[in-house]
């Protein structure tokens, strides 16, 4: 598969702090990839190296096997940043239309207003005078503008209702089936679990994890089985030691009883309801279930700390 970008070895140093420490990675073409990472982990960073918006300190960066400067490789990309700035007094389609004025191949006006929800009221609003919500759809506009190849959102549905951050990410996933390449920065994790088909998480300016939302959460999580005891008159001494049991054999991390429903938290399932059957303990209604990526996110964050606080 073709790569669209390319980082090898990409450091950036701000006034002697270091924002982003020998990342290396690839984007294959028609891939979604969310990077996602706590405040200063160095997103924002990486997508304006990538958008040649900065220089790495050292290594490189390569859009389309070229320098992100490049003026062709440019034409091919459309961004989404933070901050949409608009120049005052013209309306919303008179922006759309001057940015799609720039490109070889633009996109209709009409087309740039459909995928962006825009209807004629708010098109003919001054962009100035457009709400946050209707500013970043504006940015969605004129970021495919030049039916661009490769596609950057930068945190996209920050400041958005829930029908327009539907109506995003349905436009993504339909941009992705045409074959766009899309890169996407976000704090909702959420998003990045259902959008993406790769999660690149940030920590400290490095890659600490880099795969499928699948992969990630298995592998920063534990599964957990939890199941109600029926604990019969007299059995329950007996019972007890059966989970007690259950509870020793090795790869569990955590076993704990909350309103007669036992959870118990293990790197594998299967060995749990292997012991569940085996020690013949009474269980009912077994759930099993898998840390969210949310808690995926979380146990590495605090992972982060503790091996922080064990070498200082
Ligand atoms: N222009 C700059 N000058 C100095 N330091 C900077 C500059 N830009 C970023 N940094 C620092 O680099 C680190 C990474 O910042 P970056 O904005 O890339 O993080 P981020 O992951 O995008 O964070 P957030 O989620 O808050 O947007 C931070 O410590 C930040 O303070």
């Amino acid at each position: 598969m073709e790569n669209i970008a390319e980082l090898e070895h990409v450091s950036k140093i701000f006034a002697g702090k270091t924002a982003v420490e020998d990342v290396s990675f690839v984007i294959p073409r028609g891939s979604v990839t969310a990077v996602l990472g706590p405040n200063g982990a160095g997103k924002t960073t990486v997508l304006s190296m990538l958008l040649g918006l900065r220089e790495p300190s050292s290594g490189s960066v390569r859009i389309f096997g070229q320098s992100p400067k490049d003026a062709q490789v440019k034409r091919r990309i459309g961004a989404m940043l933070q901050e949409v700035s608009v120049i005052d007094g013209l309306n919303a389609r008179e922006v759309m239309s001057m940015i799609r004025s720039y490109y070889p191949h633009p996109l209709k006006l009409t087309e740039m207003a459909d995928l962006a929800g825009f209807t004629p009221e708010e098109l003919n609003k001054r962009a100035d005078k457009l709400s946050g919500g209707q500013k970043r759809r504006l940015g969605f506009a004129l970021a495919l503008a030049g039916d661009p190849d490769l596609l950057f959102f930068d945190e996209p549905t920050v400041g958005l209702d829930s029908t327009s951050r539907r109506t995003f990410w349905q436009q993504v996933e339909a941009l992705a089936h045409k074959g766009k390449t899309i890169l996407f920065s976000t704090h909702y994790l959420q998003e990045a679990e259902d959008a993406a088909d790769r999660i690149l998480l940030f920590n400290k300016g490095k890659i600490a994890a880099d795969g499928t939302p699948d992969e990630i959460v298995s592998r920063l999580t534990s599964r957990s089985v939890s199941f109600i005891a029926d604990l019969e008159d007299g059995d329950s001494y007996a019972v007890g030691e059966m989970i007690h049991r259950m509870c020793s054999i090795p790869g569990v991390r955590d076993c704990k009883e909350e309103e007669g429903r036992w959870s118990v938290t293990a790197d594998n399932t299967d060995t749990v309801l292997a012991a569940i059957f085996r020690y013949n303990i009474p269980a009912r209604d077994i759930r099993t279930g898998q840390g969210r990526l949310d808690d995926a996110f979380e146990v590495m964050l605090t992972h982060d700390q503790e091996k922080e606080a064990v070498s200082s």
